[in-house]
């Protein structure tokens, strides 16, 4: 007979760490490989509260488990995301069950775990989600269920596509520099590691876990960058010699990519944040970005505008701190702690932010107003808000759909200031 772990009736699923180890010891000594697995993964899922990025949290659950290699590793961290990939839909199914069950939507390939705990499952693995739905007899799947905040979707995002590609890891992608494509593929078709190359020649797919900074060490040669976030730059269009500020300029992706369209702008970047702004400095280094001035700036404070002098821009990136919604298949256990209430709290800030940055744009000159996220709230909206309140223009974009190609969905908008 199958063991299962029902954590629901047996060992219970909601109980204390110490209570649970308790509680399924006398199972142990008769437990595989895999139903140990499921066990871990139930454990991490009860102990996680959301307050940390899961994969940090899964970090300090192994390192208080020295003995778990690092297959076993792999395994619970695949199945504790699998669990998280289902959104909101069926939170109240047993823990080990939906553990099972997400293995199984979310998996395309026959694997080892389901072969043994769910065989028939696993025979079925590349089935249509519709068979796979009957199949598991799990009933229907709605993007609602899955995404209970799809009326607060932007313009023109498909929620039913959107929701369902949480099911889906997004792809790992670089962003290929100084036209060293031949010398990256050739890297990757040594190692036998599998690619996808976009039209551009610059964006790249590759397997999620590929330990390039191994493979290419040398900087210069890539970014790690989402393909929408590589996307958001064909909105720059800088010229040479133009002053460009980067306002909320994390540790510089966007800012990098401003410099390989132009490398002679004269570049400020800016973030709250002391830390990333090193970090941003390490980065730049590394990536061989020179000659820009970085300052620590709150721009939410109305004294900061008066900190800036008579200084005008031809161009400014406001990539705003956002709810991330559009990474969330990334990181799909933020999906399972938001708070709708969250999404205003968003827009209030980009609001803030946005009103202390748009006088700053010289007459003919452009915003690029950015976020990562999928709510109207904080793009159109706000949007609109940058319309309302400026000579600011709208010119071109929108929504970048990024969940069509397993890549982040993102929202970027050109202004030009009239006036
Ligand atoms: C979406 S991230 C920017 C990502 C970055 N542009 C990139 O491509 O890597 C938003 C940034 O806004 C910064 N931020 C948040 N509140 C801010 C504020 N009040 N003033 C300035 N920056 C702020 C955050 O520290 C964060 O680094």
């Amino acid at each position: 007979m199958r063991f299962n772990p029902r954590l629901s009736d047996g060992p219970q699923a909601r109980c204390s760490t110490g209570k649970l180890k308790d509680a399924i010891m006398p199972y142990l000594r008769t437990m595989t490989r895999w139903e140990s697995y499921l066990v871990s993964a139930a454990k991490v899922i009860n102990a996680y509260k959301g307050d940390l990025p899961l994969h940090h949290f899964l970090k300090k659950f192994f390192k208080q488990h020295p003995q778990m290699g690092s297959r076993d590793r792999r395994w619970i961290s695949q199945l504790v995301y699998h669990y998280f990939r289902l959104g909101w839909w069926k939170r109240d199914m047993e823990v080990s069950e939906r553990l099972l069950l997400g293995t199984f939507l979310c998996e395309q390939k026959s694997n080892d775990l389901l072969a043994q705990l769910q065989p028939a499952w696993n025979e079925q693995i590349d089935a249509s989600l519709a068979e796979k739905l009957q199949l598991s007899n799990a009933g229907e799947l709605t993007a609602e269920q899955l995404f209970p905040f799809t009326d607060e979707l932007s313009e023109g995002i498909d929620a039913n596509a959107f929701a369902l590609s949480y099911l889906n890891q997004p792809h790992f992608f670089l962003r290929i520099r100084n036209n060293r494509q031949d010398k990256i593929l050739a890297i990757l078709k040594q190692a036998n590691i599998a690619y996808e190359l976009s039209e551009n020649r610059t964006t790249l797919a590759l397997p999620n876990g590929t330990k390039i900074e191994e493979l290419i060490p040398d900087k210069s040669w890539y970014e790690v960058q989402d393909a929408s976030s590589q996307q958001t730059g064909l909105l720059f269009k800088p010229s040479r010699g133009q002053r460009w500020w980067d306002c909320c300029a994390a540790s510089g992706g966007k800012s990098i990519l401003l410099k390989d369209q132009e490398p002679n702008v004269q570049l400020l970047v800016s973030d709250v944040r002391r830390s990333i702004l090193e970090n941003l400095q390490q980065r730049f280094a590394a990536a061989g970005v020179k000659n820009y001035e970085a300052r620590v700036a709150d721009l939410t404070n109305p004294a900061f505008p008066g900190t800036m002098g008579n200084v005008k821009f031809d161009g400014i990136i406001l990539d705003a701190p956002c709810s991330g919604s559009g990474t969330w298949g990334r990181t799909p256990e933020s999906l399972a702690f938001f708070k709708k209430e969250e999404i205003q709290r968003y827009q209030d800030l980009q609001k803030r932010i946005a009103d202390n940055v748009i006088h700053f744009v010289k007459p003919g000159g452009v915003l690029i107003y950015i976020t990562c996220s999928v709510f109207k709230k904080e793009n159109e909206e706000v949007a609109a808000f940058i319309e309302a309140n400026s000579n600011l223009r709208r010119e071109e974009g929108g929504v970048i759909p990024g969940y069509e190609s397993g890549a982040d969905t993102m929202y970027a908008v050109r202004f030009r200031r009239v006036g």
